[in-house]
C-alpha cells in the first residue's frame, strides 16, 4: 500500500534504478567481461572499505517470453528455488503490498568465506507505455531489490549480511510484428533485459574469490534464468 513507511524509498529507488539501467554502457567506464550470444556482461572495479563491490550491468535479449513473464519469475518467491542455485533458504518476512515483499535468503557458503545472507525488499512494477523511458517498447517491467532492515530477521553471528541493490528491467518488442490483424504468437516476442547489481559482501572476502565467483556465476545465472522462463512459458498463453 502506498501508505507503508517504506513506500517513498521504494518508489524513489525503483525509478532511479530504471534510469540507471537504461543508461548506455559507452564511455569506457564499463568493462565487458563476458559475452555469450546476445548476452553481454560489464563490470566496474569498485572497492569500499577494502571490499570488492564491483557494480555489474548485464544486457541480454531473448525470444519467446514477455517482459512481464521474465520480471514475474524473477520476483516471485514461489519459483525462486527453481532458478536461483545460490540460495539455501528463503523466507518472505513481510508483504508490504501485493507487489512488494521483504525476503530473507541464506546463500550457500562459498569457501573460504563465511556464509552470507541477504535481507531486502523486492518490488515489481509495470512502467506505463506513456513513460518516455519506454517509448518504443510494447511494455516495460522492472524488479528492484534493495537491502533493508526488518525486526523479524534473525541475526546469526556466524552469517555475514550482504548489502545489495539489484534491478532487473525487461522490455518486450513485437519483432517481427504479427501479420496484419493477426494475434501475436511467441515467435513475435523479443524481450530485452538489463540486469544491474551492486553487492557489498559485508565482511572479509578475498577480492580474488569474489571476482572469480562473480565472473563465473553471473553469466550462468542470467543464461539459466532466461532459458528457464522461456521453457516454462512456451506452452502457456502469452502473459503481457
Ligand atoms: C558474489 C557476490 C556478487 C558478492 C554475491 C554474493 C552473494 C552471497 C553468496 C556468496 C558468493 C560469493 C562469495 C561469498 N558469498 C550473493 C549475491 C547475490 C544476491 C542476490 C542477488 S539477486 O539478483 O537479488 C537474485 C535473488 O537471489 C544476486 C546476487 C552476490
Amino acid at each position: 500500500a502506498t501508505t507503508h513507511p517504506l513506500w517513498p524509498q521504494i518508489d524513489k529507488l525503483t525509478m532511479e534504478q530504471l534510469g540507471y539501467a537504461q543508461q548506455g554502457v559507452e564511455g569506457g567506464v564499463w568493462q565487458l567481461f563476458a559475452e555469450e550470444g546476445e548476452m553481454k556482461m560489464y563490470r566496474r572495479e569498485l572497492e569500499e572499505g577494502g571490499l570488492v563491490v564491483d557494480p555489474l550491468k548485464a544486457v541480454h535479449q531473448v525470444r519467446g517470453a514477455t517482459a512481464h513473464e521474465m520480471a514475474h519469475h524473477f520476483w516471485s518467491p514461489d519459483v525462486r528455488f527453481e532458478w536461483d542455485t545460490s540460495i539455501e533458504q528463503m523466507t518472505v518476512l513481510d508483504r508490504i503490498s501485493e507487489d512488494t515483499l521483504v525476503f530473507l535468503q541464506l546463500h550457500k557458503r562459498v569457501w573460504p568465506t563465511a556464509q552470507r545472507d541477504a535481507l531486502f525488499w523486492s518490488h515489481i512494477r509495470k512502467i506505463p507505455p506513456s513513460d518516455p523511458a519506454n517509448a518504443d517498447a510494447h511494455d516495460t517491467w522492472i524488479v528492484c531489490n534493495q537491502s533493508t532492515d526488518h525486526p523479524d530477521a534473525p541475526k546469526d553471528e556466524k552469517v555475514v549480511r550482504v548489502e545489495l541493490t539489484v534491478c532487473f528491467v525487461c522490455q518486450t518488442f513485437l519483432d517481427p510484428p504479427p501479420a496484419e490483424g493477426e494475434a501475436p504468437t511467441r515467435d513475435n516476442l523479443l524481450t530485452k533485459i538489463t540486469y544491474c547489481s551492486v553487492v557489498n559482501p559485508g565482511g572479509w572476502a578475498p577480492a580474488s574469490v569474489l571476482r572469480a565467483v562473480y565472473k563465473r556465476e553471473y553469466p550462468k545465472f542470467l543464461k539459466r534464468f532466461t532459458q528457464y522462463v522461456v521453457d516454462k512459458c512456451a506452452a502457456q498463453p502469452i502473459n503481457f
